[in-house]
């Protein structure tokens, strides 16, 4: 399949092109997961991110399966203005690209423009609420994510919604009963809320998440195969690859990002993820020191390409 795009540009403001959109508090960890799982920043590492001021708009385009938008928005998003210079590590590689840059005519939202709910939420979407799980009580958070759930069913009533539960690591989230607990408490409180609000036919989502292990790329593999129109097909064809081969379970992995775009229908255990993912950092690795070179630029996926299908 050939990729449509001129340029990154002319992506960034394609309203038809599925958008993630991640809210929640500040310092919740949204931007953290953007870099850690996009830009392969070291966990560690964003403990020195500052803020975001306004929204942050970029783009996954490692291959004709992953292609969307990421909007990063601050904490205290209200109606905000659209940011141009997207803060730092725009350029940093190929799996996401600048920020919003494009003036095209009745396109996307241009610099000082207000973003309304149309704005935001009306093209197909994602809207990932990212809760502090060390950040108790939830109570203001909830109560957000009910406003935005809110404002994004008015306008596009086929809105995902996931919650991460996120930073559930460290001293406070030692053993995995806490964790389940953690979620459980979590979702019966979204399910109350929204039931006060009326919006009780809203399905949401949750997710334990940490940039510290896979649970991150677990959770977001998730979302983006929400977003993708040809998943049926995809699992289909792996269904018949593990039945042809003999194979206990096959993934199709985007190599860039580590995000598996489609699996078979068994069941999805995290060790054998967490052990392709694996694999895929030794052959990459590899491919580093013996891969070819197109051009300037040495493939870092090699003869393998961008995509790889475990089994
Ligand atoms: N323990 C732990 N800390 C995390 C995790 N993810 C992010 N953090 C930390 O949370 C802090 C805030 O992260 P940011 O990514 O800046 O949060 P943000 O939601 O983008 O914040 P705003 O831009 O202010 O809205 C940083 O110190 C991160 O290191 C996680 O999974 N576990």
């Amino acid at each position: 399949m050939a990729l449509e795009y001129t340029d990154e540009q002319q992506m960034l403001t394609d309203l038809t092109k599925p958008r993630i959109l991640l809210m929640g508090p500040r310092r919740s960890g949204k931007t953290s997961i953007l870099r850690v799982v996009f830009q392969k920043m070291p966990p560690h590492e964003t403990l020195f991110l500052e803020s975001t001021h306004a929204v942050d708009i970029r783009l996954a385009n490692n291959n004709p399966f992953l292609q969307f938008q990421i909007w990063d928005f601050p904490g205290d998003f209200f109606f905000y203005r659209v940011s141009r210079n997207g803060g730092e590590g725009g350029g940093g590689g190929r799996e996401l690209g600048g920020s919003m840059t494009q003036e095209g005519e009745g396109e996307g939202p241009k610099e000082g423009e207000l973003l309304d709910e149309v704005g935001v939420f009306g093209v197909p979407a994602a809207l990932v609420f990212v809760l502090d799980a060390q950040d108790e009580p939830y109570h203001e958070a909830l109560t957000r994510l009910v406003d935005l759930v809110a404002r994004g069913q008015s306008v596009n009533p086929s809105l995902h919604v996931v919650v991460f539960i996120h930073k559930v690591d460290g001293d406070l989230f030692l053993s995995d009963e806490h964790k389940v607990d953690c979620q459980r408490d979590v979702q019966h409180r979204i399910a109350q809320e929204l039931r006060d609000a009326s919006l009780e036919h809203v399905e949401v989502s949750c997710f334990l998440t940490s940039i510290y292990d896979h649970s991150i790329f677990e959770a977001f593999s998730k979302i983006v195969q929400r977003l993708t129109h040809q998943l049926p097909v995809m699992e289909n064809l792996l269904n018949y690859l593990i039945s042809a081969c003999k194979m206990e379970k096959s993934f199709l992995f985007d190599v860039v990002s580590r995000l598996y775009l489609a699996t078979d229908s068994n069941p999805v255990d995290m060790q054998t993820y967490e052990m392709c993912v694996d694999m895929i950092d030794v052959v990459v690795d590899v491919s580093c020191i013996y891969g070819y070179v197109v051009g300037e630029e040495r493939q870092a996926g090699g003869p393998l390409g961008r995509n790889m299908i475990f089994g």
